[in-house]
């Protein structure tokens, strides 16, 4: 059982963010990722039917399972009652922050600039999402903010491509990257699954 976030974050080089608007379809979609590679699947919590997802993708032998876009307290309780292998924040707030490490799961909060890094790290937090990676400057900026950070890991998420993902990836900081182009929409599960292998390889 994996259960640090440097584990999880290490178990692939591309972690899916997934939107799913119908359960039915999570099953056969966790599997086309998991055959093709991609082992960590984060379900946003942008969809009524997440958590029915997150319980079908949780069938999936060796899917490791988590939850994105959980924002407050509320959803924090909704996804470990949905017994989730991880947790996925856009951002790092102490209110949110303080029960999700009380309670062991592991958690990877988002986080632009300075200020965000070292409130983690005041909360024993050393593994981040550097989200939006694109927007908030991109590898240049990551750099930057990294260099007094010895200690910290990041996933950048947010306009990665699969053509900028090895440059992200080649950053030794930088564990593995987010990313929602493996699902495009529309896309049929054998779509996936080629997607899928193509970022799986990016760290072959
Ligand atoms: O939903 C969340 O909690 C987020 O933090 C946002 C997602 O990680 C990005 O939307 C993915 O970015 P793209 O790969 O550019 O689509």
């Amino acid at each position: 059982m994996t259960t640090t976030i440097a584990d999880i974050m290490r178990a692939a080089p591309v972690i899916p963010v997934l939107v799913i608007e119908d359960a039915a379809q999570a099953r056969p979609l966790a599997e086309a990722l998991v055959k093709g590679g991609l082992r960590v699947l984060e379900v946003t919590l942008r969809t009524g039917a997440a958590i029915e997802a997150i319980a079908e993708m949780k069938k999936v032998e060796g899917a490791i399972v988590g939850a994105g876009t959980v924002v407050n307290t509320d959803q924090f309780k909704q996804v470990m009652d949905a017994d989730v292998e991880f947790i996925v924040s856009p951002g790092l707030t102490e209110r949110l922050a303080d029960p999700i490490i009380a309670s062991g799961v592991p958690f990877l909060p988002g986080i632009a600039n300075a200020g965000d890094i070292m409130r983690g790290l005041d909360l024993g937090l050393t593994h981040f999402k550097f989200f939006p990676a694109e927007t908030s400057g991109g590898l240049k900026a990551l750099k930057a903010l990294a260099a007094p950070f010895y200690q910290a890991k990041f996933c950048p998420t947010g306009g990665v491509s699969l053509a900028s993902a090895p440059e992200w990836l080649a950053f030794d900081p930088v564990l593995c990257v987010g990313g929602s182009w493996i699902t495009p929409k529309g896309a049929s599960v054998a779509q996936v699954e080629t997607l899928a292998r193509e970022a799986a390889g990016l760290r072959d």
